[in-house]
């Protein structure tokens, strides 16, 4: 379970975020929605401890991730190209980090074979570096990077930006797929409201830095967010 608890980030007079409490239980898929500059990205870098909040907590299974370090071996976290290591191709990239998880070969191959039809035959056995890919390609490899050693939580900013239309619909499955195998909690910011409908359980949507709504009936969600949306 994921608690956040009074928190708030402020840059010089501006509050960016302020969210009293929330509460995200274990192998729920959270979706995150909000126009641009609601605060959806501080919300994860806080919660992924890259920016620390001015008050307030974060804890993940009651261990307040600006405290410990242990929380990091559970979480996975694809938020922008800056994540990745730009100089490696896929291949080396993805070796870097089954030393660092510690898997065999065996695990590794079996990991990125859940991804075959997302790569679409465009990132394994290329020649290319990370640095010269394509906006979507980049992001493909960073989604399969952060659900690598099966974390319990993941973290995507984005995700579905970039992908072509078959490749966000593999990509939908696959999120699903995890869900259903591994109870992943999922953490997914979106603007595209009919993947995030789809795929997640609870919408929460922030307006301002604040939830103004916290979306559970999966049949009331796409009209709820339709009507706000088209203001
Ligand atoms: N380093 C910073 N210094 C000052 N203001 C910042 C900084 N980082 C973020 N902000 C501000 O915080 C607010 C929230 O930004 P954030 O990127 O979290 O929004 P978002 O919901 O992810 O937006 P988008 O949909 O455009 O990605 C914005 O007003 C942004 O300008």
């Amino acid at each position: 379970m994921i608690s956040v608890t009074n928190l708030k980030k402020q840059y010089k007079e501006a509050v960016v975020l302020d969210v009293p409490q929330l509460e995200i239980p274990k192998s729920e898929c959270f979706g995150l929605v909000g126009n641009n500059g609601a605060g959806k990205t501080t919300l994860f870098r806080i919660m992924l401890d890259l920016v620390r909040a001015t008050e307030g907590t974060v804890t993940l299974e009651g261990e307040d991730v600006s405290k410990s370090e242990a929380w990091k071996g559970r979480t996975g976290a694809y938020l922008d190209e800056h994540m990745l290591l730009a100089y490696l191709t896929p291949d080396e990239y993805f070796e870097t980090l089954r030393k660092m998880y510690q898997l065999s070969e065996e695990d590794l191959n079996l990991h990125l074979s859940k991804f075959t039809e997302l790569f679409n035959d465009e990132i394994q056995g290329k020649k290319k570096y990370i640095r010269d890919l394509s906006k979507g390609n980049l992001k493909k490899v960073g989604i399969a990077a952060a659900l690598m050693g099966n974390p319990e939580v993941v973290y995507l900013d984005e995700p579905f930006e970039n992908l072509d239309p078959s490749s966000q619909i593999r990509l939908k499955k696959l999120i699903l797929q995890e869900k259903e195998k591994s109870q992943t909690t999922f953490l997914i910011s979106s603007h595209d409201l009919n993947h995030v409908t789809e795929i997640c359980d609870r919408i929460v949507l922030l307006e301002k830095g604040k939830v103004i709504n916290d979306l559970r009936d999966r049949n009331a969600m796409m009209a709820e967010l339709e009507a706000y949306f088209t203001g």
